[in-house]
């Protein structure tokens, strides 16, 4: 249903679109057949967009008083609009904020040619039988994982490397890639002669990106393992001691799982790490691994290997691999089989069936999705983010039943940020006086949160709880993107726009996994549209839901309703009321966020974060994401913030245009623009330690929480 042109009578012209040409842009990528075509919600007087060419001073240690002036709760600080409800002269109304829905930029209507997604099918009717694997193994699978039948990637992949060949496989997010590398892997340990001892040492290294992951496959691998006891697996992960590491690595592990930066680090400094006997290397998300965050750790590795076993099998996998990568990283491969079960099965999505047009093959960078997912995209201006994706998470999973939720956002303090006002806003129970508090208002939202930046132990302590939870909302930065089989989650919302289409895939791909039901939900405002496109040349197709639509849930919580002095008044519009409520949200978590010194300083550590990470777009997307063409203001309101904070610096007169980066102070001053965004993308995944060398001295808490996850 689309929304009637009155309804956003009182949204004005863009004051954030920015002055890019976009359809320059679509061609410099090399994008046709793709239209975007404006609808202008309503003419108004436009505020000027700040022009931003940001430099960061760190925090000022100042009182929110002289950060902000005389702190006046629930004033209407944003000069250029005036109040959406008026207490004094309509005697009703009690609604504390800035207007939210005057002066935002236009909604550009999304048109998108055809876009015949890839699809896998997932399943076979072949068992694990027929492969000729030790009875054992196959009871395994059968009594622990409850599987008996192939899926199609596993039917390509264990006999390929059963061969003793190496194989680089690709297929799409949760259709079982683990066990098609797992399978072969025990099934060839097992029958070594003679027996494999513990104190043998490592026969097989497998690398994950993220510690969660390791500790996932290090799941997997143990319960295969189950009869064949004599086989030690291990892992190797940070967070841990390392003494203790260290000791178990002296005890003997044959089956090596461990994130990169650890390995290299015990490369360096334990003695008994050995590799004479390594037959395996497993790359898991090898393009995530052989990318540029990783490639100094990689090389370490590949040189320990190499100097100490001569004949092994490399596995390379992920649902984007891509020969770029492999190439890039120059990882040997002998003659590699190429898994891709993708190309074969291309269909078209449901409401693209019965198009006429031919269908284009795919192009490299073409990823399946499964068939199961639906994806969704929203088109929201800045002011209206925040309360958008409260309303969303409310709608599903308190509103509704049985929903599990992860939410992506660009860095650890973004999360941070969300996981404070959404547990102190969201989670509070109706006042008293309330009449007759809804069911749904009594009920509370399972927050969760994991980033780069938490210790080790309450990270697994949430993956585990996120994993066995029923429902619940994972608030979380791409170290939960890649590789996590977290059961029963049915929402991926993405806060922005990842940096790329594989790690889009990735994303998404934590639902609808192994023949299950999930759908996603891409937030975009509407100068960041043209992404649409940008996906749609990768064959991803999203569909529109509308702002207006998803804030209708609103509705549905009277925590939301405006006070009306004890008469009740005959409803209004539905559409006025929807505004309504949405501003009575916003001014909650406005409230919130200027209640306290350190809310406040959290919300801007966070708002100066998400302007970081709008920096690190690829030159490719610099078009569509560019901080130029943020309008702090606007920005700062899906931040809970009344004004744009005072020291995000504008530029000094005369100062040079390329010298103004961000300030990082987790990273080292001189930095190529290469090796900056290598160090971002590093912290992003973590270890935990720092790579090689010997300990640093702890970094204080302030500069750690610069970190981007
Ligand atoms: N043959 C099978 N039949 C049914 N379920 C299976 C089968 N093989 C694996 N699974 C299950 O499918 C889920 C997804 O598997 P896995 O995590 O290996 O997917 P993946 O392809 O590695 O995904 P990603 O690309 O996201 O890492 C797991 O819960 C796994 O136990």
């Amino acid at each position: 249903m689309r929304v009637s042109e009155p309804l956003l009578g009182g949204l004005r012209r863009p004051g954030d679109s920015g002055s890019g040409d976009s359809s320059a842009g679509a061609m410099a990528l090399g994008f046709s057949g793709h239209k975007v075509a404006k609808r202008k919600l309503q003419e108004s007087s436009e505020e000027p967009p700040l022009k931003l060419n940001i430099q960061f001073s760190s925090p000022e240690r100042k009182t929110s008083k002289e950060r902000y002036g005389p702190s006046k709760r629930g004033a209407v600080t944003d000069s250029s609009a005036k109040p959406t409800f008026n207490a004094s002269r309509e005697g009703r109304a009690q609604v504390k904020t800035s207007s939210l829905f005057k002066n935002n930029p236009e909604i550009p209507e999304i048109h998108r040619s055809s876009v015949k997604q890839l699809q896998e099918k997932v399943f076979t009717s072949d068992s694990f039988e027929a492969l000729d694997l030790h009875p054992h193994l196959v009871s395994t699978l059968s009594s622990l994982f409850s599987i008996t039948k192939m899926t199609r990637v596993q039917k390509v992949t264990i006999p390929t490397l059963l061969s003793g060949r190496d194989a680089m496989v690709q297929s799409q997010t949760g259709s079982g890639k683990t066990l098609s590398y797992g399978v072969p892997l025990i099934q060839s340990l097992q029958g070594l002669s003679p027996k494999i001892q513990r104190s043998d040492g490592p026969y097989a290294l497998i690398l994950v990106p993220t510690r969660e992951l390791a500790l996932q496959s290090f799941d997997t691998i143990q319960k295969l393992l189950k009869p064949f006891m004599w086989i030690v697996p291990g892992v190797l992960m940070g967070g841990e001691k390392k003494k203790s590491e260290k000791a178990r690595i002296r005890k003997g592990i044959n089956i090596l799982i461990s994130t990169p930066g650890r390995l290299v680090d015990h490369i360096k400094t334990t003695k008994n790490i050995h590799f004479g006997r390594v037959r395996w290397l497993i790359l898991d998300e090898a393009d995530r691994i052989l990318d540029l965050g990783f490639e100094k750790d990689i090389t370490a590795i590949l040189n320990a290997l190499n100097a100490e076993c001569e004949v092994r099998q490399n596995v390379l996998l992920s649902a984007t691999l891509s020969q770029a990568v492999v190439r890039l990283a120059d990882i040997s491969l002998k003659d590699p089989v190429n898994v891709s079960v993708t190309e074969e099965v291309p269909v078209a999505s449901p409401r693209e069936q019965g198009d006429p047009r031919p269908t284009e093959p795919p192009g490299p960078d073409s990823y399946a999705i499964p068939e199961n997912l639906q994806q969704h995209v929203v088109v929201v201006p800045s002011k209206l983010r925040l309360v958008l994706l409260a309303a969303f998470v409310l709608d599903k999973t308190l509103y509704e039943k049985k929903q599990k939720m992860i939410v992506f956002f660009p860095s650890c303090e973004l999360v941070e940020f969300h996981y404070m006002l959404f547990n102190n806003v969201l989670n509070t129970v109706p006042e008293a006086e309330s009449p007759e508090p809804t069911p749904v208002a009594t009920r509370r939202l399972n927050l969760l949160r994991l980033h780069g930046n938490m210790d080790q132990k309450e990270r697994t302590d949430v993956f585990l709880e996120f994993s066995q939870c029923r429902n619940g909302i994972l608030l979380c930065t791409d170290v939960a993107a890649r590789g996590l089989d977290l059961p029963q989650v049915t929402w991926i919302v993405q806060y922005s726009a990842p940096t790329s289409p594989a790690e889009y895939i990735h994303r998404i791909g934590r639902t609808a996994r192994i023949g299950c039901r999930g759908s996603s939900l891409l937030l975009l405002t509407p100068s960041e549209t043209e992404y649409v496109e940008s996906l749609a040349a990768h064959k991803i197709s999203v569909s529109e839901l509308k702002m207006e639509e998803l804030l209708d849930c609103l509705m549905k919580d009277d925590r939301f309703r405006v006070k009306r002095g004890g008469s009740k008044e005959s409803q209004e519009a539905g559409e006025q009321e929807r505004r309504r409520r949405a501003t009575v949200l916003q001014s909650k978590f406005e409230d919130y966020v200027h209640s306290s010194e350190e809310a406040l300083l959290q919300a801007k550590t966070a708002l100066q974060s998400f302007i970081r990470s709008y920096a690190t777009y690829h030159r490719t997307l610099k078009h569509i994401f560019h901080v130029r063409r943020l309008h702090l203001g606007h920005v700062a309101k899906s931040f809970g913030l009344r004004d744009a904070p005072q020291n995000l610096v504008r530029p000094r007169p005369g100062a040079k245009k390329r010298g103004h980066r961000q300030e990082r102070p987790d990273l080292p001053k001189k930095l190529t623009n290469k090796q900056r965004l290598a160090a971002i993308m590093r912290s992003e995944y973590s270890s935990g330690i720092s790579p090689g060398g010997p300990k640093k001295p702890k970094r204080s808490k302030k500069s750690q929480s610069q970190k981007r996850t």
